[in-house]
């Protein structure tokens, strides 16, 4: 199997410019995956996984450090080192990230909004509709949500459809931050079918969970964090 993301010593600090220092989030963090692996990240509250996710997503800036990715169609590429114009093609169409907190535009259906997803991935008008309704059906978004604005919709509707958004674009590489935190056991259940359909089609997974119970029966190799570094690793695919 190919390496799709290999992360070298990456290192982030945040200025709190308020209080006049420096803190340091991560240090030395090395990660490798291989195509069509998923791979978990653990560790307490506040030892940096987040911070992981959103540096190889282009939210944060880093330090030090490499963030290698394999594009399709941008060859090798340092994500650290990537201009806002690669890294919104990325997004676009290679890499999803997946919070629990949905952004959305003003005035944008839950159907426009996953089915812009789905166009954005190149595919036509008609395969998207379809392709929308059936991953809103699969969430069991009622159907009377379809057309209205998710501004208005409860956490788990909002998440629902959040999830939903992110999956139907299949990306080659997704990142998930804690997605079913506050899911009812059902909703947890659709998930994780849906993850094993993206592992089936080759999606490569970097997730945060925190039910570890979820996560081990999904990941191949679990990297546990402690304040900023991993303190250790698990294959689980190794006998
Ligand atoms: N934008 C930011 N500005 C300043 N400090 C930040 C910022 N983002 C994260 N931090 C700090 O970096 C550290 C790691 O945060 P991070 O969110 O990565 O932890 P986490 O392991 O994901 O925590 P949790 O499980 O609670 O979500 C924390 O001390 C946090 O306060």
């Amino acid at each position: 199997m190919e390496t799709l993301l290999e992360i070298r010593d990456l290192t982030k600090m945040f200025d709190l410019h308020h209080l006049g220092k420096q803190i340091r989030a991560i240090s030395h963090v090395d990660i490798q995956l291989k195509e069509g692996e998923f791979v978990g990240i653990t560790g307490k509250s506040g030892s940096g996984k987040s911070t992981i996710l959103k540096c190889i997503y282009g939210t944060y800036r880093i330090q030090q450090g490499s963030i290698w990715y394999h594009s399709k169609t941008l060859g090798r590429i340092n994500l650290a080192e990537a201009t806002d114009r690669e890294l919104l093609y990325l997004r676009k169409h290679e890499i999803g990230y997946v919070s629990q907190f949905l952004n959305v535009m003003p005035r944008t259906t839950a159907r426009q909004l996953v089915k812009q997803a789905i166009l954005e991935m190149g595919d036509d008008c008609e395969l998207a509709e379809k392709e929308t309704e059936k991953i809103l059906a699969h969430f069991e978004l009622d159907r009377e949500l379809w057309d209205s604005y998710p501004t208005t919709f409860s956490g788990g509707e909002k998440l629902r459809l959040n999830i939903a958004r992110a999956m139907v674009k299949k990306p080659r590489l997704l990142l998930l931050d804690e997605p079913t935190a506050s899911l009812d056991y059902d909703s947890k259940m659709k998930v994780k079918e849906l993850i094993e359909q993206l592992m089936k089609e080759g999606t490569t997974m970097l997730g945060i969970f925190h039910d570890l119970e979820f996560m081990n029966h999904l990941c191949d190799h679990e990297y546990n964090m402690q304040n900023g570094s991993f303190s250790h690793s698990t294959n689980f695919t190794t006998p």
